[in-house]
């Protein structure tokens, strides 16, 4: 008799607004299952990158509209993962506006996530997952944890935060993002709160036994 087939991976995609707290509820929930047990898929690592633009031009694309993203690359990396492939995640560098020249092995794993912006955005990554959570934390506090994380950790200066936000940030979260909290099974009202993590947990636990 040959050995009976491991189950399938469990997917999971994490959607919601910038600085809702999506790393921050990926975070807790990956230590949660066990990090050996996940495999990791940031969506911000899978901006296009635009060599031919300069700088200053590269600085005023519409990073929140889905053009701004390579989902051919995340499809085919999804669908690796799923099948049991590791992949090779590119590093996207906010500050220069590109994708580094190095990646990051991601190795195949019993569960699977796709953390990002507009994770619940494509009909196509959708369909491969079991869970689908939107976190979600009112505009204004997003926007205050995004001033003070861009000008900390992406080389941003407030008027560039502030400008981007007007111009492209919220109307772009108002037109794709928020949309996407319908595919949603499960939505997280303030961001990474314990008992709606501790649910989350408890159901993918149940999942994998
Ligand atoms: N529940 C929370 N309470 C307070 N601060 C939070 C909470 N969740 C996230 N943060 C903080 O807000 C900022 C943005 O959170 P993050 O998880 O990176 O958001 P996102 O990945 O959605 O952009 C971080 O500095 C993080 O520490
Ligand atoms: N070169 C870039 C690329 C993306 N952004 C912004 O990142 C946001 C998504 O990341 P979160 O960690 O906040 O979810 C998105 O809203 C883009 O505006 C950028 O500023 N520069």
């Amino acid at each position: 008799m040959s050995p009976a087939l491991p189950p399938p991976p469990f997917i999971i995609g994490i959607a919601g607004g910038s600085g809702s707290g999506k790393s921050t509820v990926t975070r807790r929930l990956v230590e949660a299952i066990g990090p050996e047990h996940v495999a990791l898929l940031v969506q911000d690592n899978y901006y296009r990158d635009q060599p031919q633009l300069s700088a200053a031009q590269r600085s005023q694309t519409n990073y929140d509209h889905p053009d701004a993203f390579d989902w051919a690359l995340l499809r085919e990396h999804l669908a690796a993962l799923d099948q049991g492939r590791p992949v090779a995640m590119p590093h996207y560098d906010f500050a220069t506006h590109r994708r580094a020249d190095h990646s990051q092995t991601v190795a195949a794993a019993p569960v699977i996530v796709l953390e990002g912006i507009l994770a619940l955005h494509d009909a196509a990554l959708r369909e491969r997952m079991a869970l689908k959570l939107f976190v979600d934390t009112d505009g204004d506090i997003r926007f205050i944890r995004r001033l003070e994380r861009d000008i900390a950790e992406r080389g941003r200066t407030l008027q560039q935060v502030v400008a981007q936000y007007l111009a492209t940030v919220r109307p772009m979260h108002q037109q794709f993002v928020e949309p996407t909290r319908r595919f949603a099974d499960v939505i997280l009202p303030h961001g990474a709160n314990d008992p709606a993590l501790e649910l989350v947990a408890a159901r993918v636990a149940a999942a994998r036994r």
